[in-house]
């Protein structure tokens, strides 16, 4: 048996779903929809859990906020035997339409990280798994919950003074979505063989002011929290549909 280095946790957990927040807080509120919950460990970034969805083992463990952490995260749960991982991250609409709480299910993702970039040349694509990505859209249908299936962005820079340049340039190139962890993600799961989804809660809408709306997220704001609410769910029937097909 070995335990995972930042992680904290041991290689024979036997789970094969895992949900993936960047915020450790947001760990407890994806507990609240699982049953036979236990706490595993909560290291650095990481926090991590095990429960039952509809009868399913699924872990939910923090990444962390940018690629560099959530690449350690994949890596080390891949290692631990977790086939699929999907993201239930926050992120900043980037076109007009996408209002606050409303979901959007990546279909790929713009390499503005670095991490991604330590690991293979940017012309490789960061894709998710189409069967997952297939399960997070029909679950969401089936509740009938706003949701939007597009291009994010992940970058690694937020205070740099070119954010407001490079937001304009993304959104003249129809990009959905901002977010930090994604593409990494995508890349390192699909070189680890793992099947890969990432689900955004809106918190910020087009042209509205970034920093104000993050600090409305963590204050609690209703519309963020439904949509936060509603991506843990769509993420834990995603994973309950594929099980169900294995
Ligand atoms: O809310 P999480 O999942 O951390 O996602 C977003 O929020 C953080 C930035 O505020 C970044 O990690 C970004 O990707
Ligand atoms: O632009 C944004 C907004 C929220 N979260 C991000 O990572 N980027």
């Amino acid at each position: 048996m070995e335990i995972m280095p930042h992680l904290q946790i041991r290689d024979d957990l036997g789970v094969h779903y895992a949900i993936l927040p960047g915020d450790p807080a947001r760990v407890d509120r994806i507990a609240e929809q699982l049953t036979d919950v236990e706490e595993l460990a909560y290291n650095r970034e990481f926090k991590s859990i095990r429960g039952l969805y509809k009868g399913v083992p699924v872990l939910a463990v923090s990444t962390g906020i940018g690629g560099p952490s959530a690449c350690i995260a994949v890596e080390e749960l891949a290692r631990v035997g977790v086939t699929h991982m999907i993201r239930i991250g926050s992120g900043g609409a980037l076109q007009p339409g996408i209002h606050l709480g409303d979901l959007v299910m990546v279909q790929g993702a713009v390499r503005s990280d670095g991490a991604s970039k330590m690991y293979i040349d940017p012309v490789y694509p960061a894709v998710p798994d189409f069967d997952l990505l297939t399960a997070c859209v029909t679950a969401a249908r089936q509740e009938q919950l706003p949701y939007h299936v597009g291009l994010c962005r992940s970058h690694d820079s937020f205070y740099t003074d070119q954010e407001e340049e490079m937001r304009t340039k993304w959104t003249k190139s129809g990009i959905m979505v901002s977010d930090m962890e994604t593409a990494a993600l995508f890349v390192v799961g699909r070189l680890r063989g793992v099947h890969t989804a990432s689900i955004l809660n809106t918190v910020v809408e087009y042209k509205d002011d970034l920093e104000q709306n993050i600090n409305n997220y963590a204050d609690g704001a209703s519309r963020t929290m439904q949509g936060e609410w509603d991506e843990i769910h769509t993420a834990l029937e995603a994973c309950y549909i594929v099980s169900s097909a294995e």
